[in-house]
Parts: C-alpha cells; sequence; structure tokens
C-alpha cells in the first residue's frame, strides 16, 4: 500500500516581501500570499490529491495558508492538528534583518553559512530582544525546548520526532496527509525524505504555496521523486527563493 504526503509552504508573508529573515515571527500573508494558497488548493482539487488530515506549523502564514488551501480545494472541514515542530527554522539574531544588507555586511560565505549549511546556527537572539518569542503563551510548554537559534541540523531534531508520532501514524492509517509549513521546516522533511547528503541539502529551496506530492511505501520511503502539482513555477519560485539578498 502506498500513502500520499502532501507538503505546502505557506504562500508569500509580509516579511518575504520585504526581503526580511523571519524565522518564529508570526507575520500573515500578503494579498499575493493568499492568492498562492488559494492556487495552491486548485491545484490539488485538479488533480484529485484530496487531504483527509492536515498538520501545520504554530504560525498565523502557516495556519491561513492551509485554512484558504483546504477552501479552495473543498476540504476546509477535515482534522487539523498543530505543532512547534512544524515552525520555520529559529533564525536567531537575523530575525528581522534584511537578506540583502546582512549578504552586504558581513560577506557572501558567511550569508550563506547561516541561510544554507547543515549546522552553523546564527548568533543567538536575546530573550528581551524586540523580535524574540520567550513568553508567548503558544510556546509557553516548551521549556528547555526553546529555540533562541537553530540551523537546519536542529530543526531536524525537533521535527523528527512530531513526524514519527504524529504523521506517521496518518499516513499509517491510509489517510492523505498535508503538512502546511515553512521552507526550511519543509527542507528538513525533505532531507530525510530523499536522504539528501548535508552538503547537498544547501541546494534545495522550497517556494511558496506549490503543492510537492509524495507517494510512500510500507517503510515511509518515496516509491518516486517528489512531483510539484504545477512544476514549472514551482521551479521558477524556488530560484526566486535562492536568490534572496541578491
Ligand atoms: O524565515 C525566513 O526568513 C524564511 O521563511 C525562510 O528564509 P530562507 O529561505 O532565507 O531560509
Amino acid at each position: 500500500m502506498t500513502s500520499t504526503l502532501v507538503l505546502l509552504r505557506h504562500g508569500e508573508s509580509e516579511w518575504n516581501a520585504k526581503n526580511l529573515f523571519t524565522g518564529w515571527v508570526d507575520v500573515n500573508l500578503t494579498e499575493k500570499g493568499r492568492g498562492e494558497a488559494v492556487r495552491g488548493g486548485e491545484l490539488m482539487r485538479e488533480a484529485g490529491v484530496l487531504p483527509d488530515v492536515v498538520h501545520t506549523s504554530l504560525q498565523r502564514r502557516a495556519i491561513n495558508t492551509a485554512c484558504l488551501a483546504l477552501d479552495a480545494a473543498d476540504r476546509h472541514w477535515i482534522p487539523v492538528r498543530r505543532s512547534w515542530r512544524l515552525n520555520e527554522r529559529h533564525y536567531g539574531a537575523l530575525q528581522g534583518k534584511d537578506k540583502k544588507q546582512t549578504l552586504a555586511e558581513f560577506g557572501e560565505e558567511q550569508f550563506m553559512l547561516w541561510r544554507r549549511s547543515f549546522d552553523v546556527p546564527p548568533p543567538p537572539l536575546d530573550d528581551d530582544a524586540e523580535h524574540s518569542q520567550a513568553g508567548l503563551p503558544q510556546y509557553a510548554d516548551l521549556g528547555e525546548d526553546m529555540p533562541r537559534t537553530e540551523c537546519l541540523k536542529d530543526v531536524i531534531a525537533r521535527f523528527l520526532p512530531y513526524w514519527e508520532s504524529a504523521i506517521v501514524p496518518d499516513l499509517r492509517a491510509g489517510h492523505t496527509v498535508l503538512v502546511a509549513a515553512h521552507g526550511n521546516s519543509l527542507r528538513a522533511l525533505v532531507k530525510h525524505l530523499d536522504r539528501i547528503g548535508d552538503d547537498e541539502i544547501a541546494g534545495l529551496n522550497i517556494p511558496t504555496g506549490m503543492p510537492l506530492v509524495y507517494e510512500l511505501d510500507d517503510d515511509m520511503r518515496p516509491t518516486a521523486p517528489g512531483r510539484y502539482l504545477d512544476p514549472e513555477a514551482a521551479a521558477a519560485a524556488a530560484a526566486a527563493v535562492a536568490n534572496q539578498g541578491r
């Protein structure tokens, strides 16, 4: 038996539009981002890929993307589960900083280490800093798990327990599962599914609002490479993500 997994990065956010490092800052979708989410749902409906259950992060750009996409696919009524483990990578002291200015200030090598290396996190964000999430009610239960910065390795470490304990059981039950999340939490999942190496993963960029569909076997291994429902638009949008800051 195979099961179907659909990955959907949120549509364009207000800080994507301003080219700011966002991470755990809870910004909303832009009008364009809302349109991308609706289009993502239409693509799912047209392809007959109809989620039975949705998992989202605790961040409104992913939550609202899931609502808009599911509404467009006539699947607004399915059960929903949310976890901080699906949140965007915590971008540490870079949260709120302009990507272009950061590149100009620190240079290409450091910029890419912070943005795409596997295991180099940006400097941590102080709890009393403007863009800190420390003390927010949605994270009150995290205790020691509350990040102040993360690299992709850290994201994988906090994402995989949720994958195993919450998403895999839904897939094993035969459900088509939608995961509505973020550029780097989805890079973590794609790295795991496609067994992408720690160095190679730097080249993977996930576009906003583009459903990416996997068929998984009983061992939760992809039977074929993941396929974007609109491959041309996805390739162009992924290239735009890669070029942020330039
Ligand atoms: O948090 C952010 O700034 C974005 O959602 C992802 O940014 P990145 O593509 O620069 O990692």
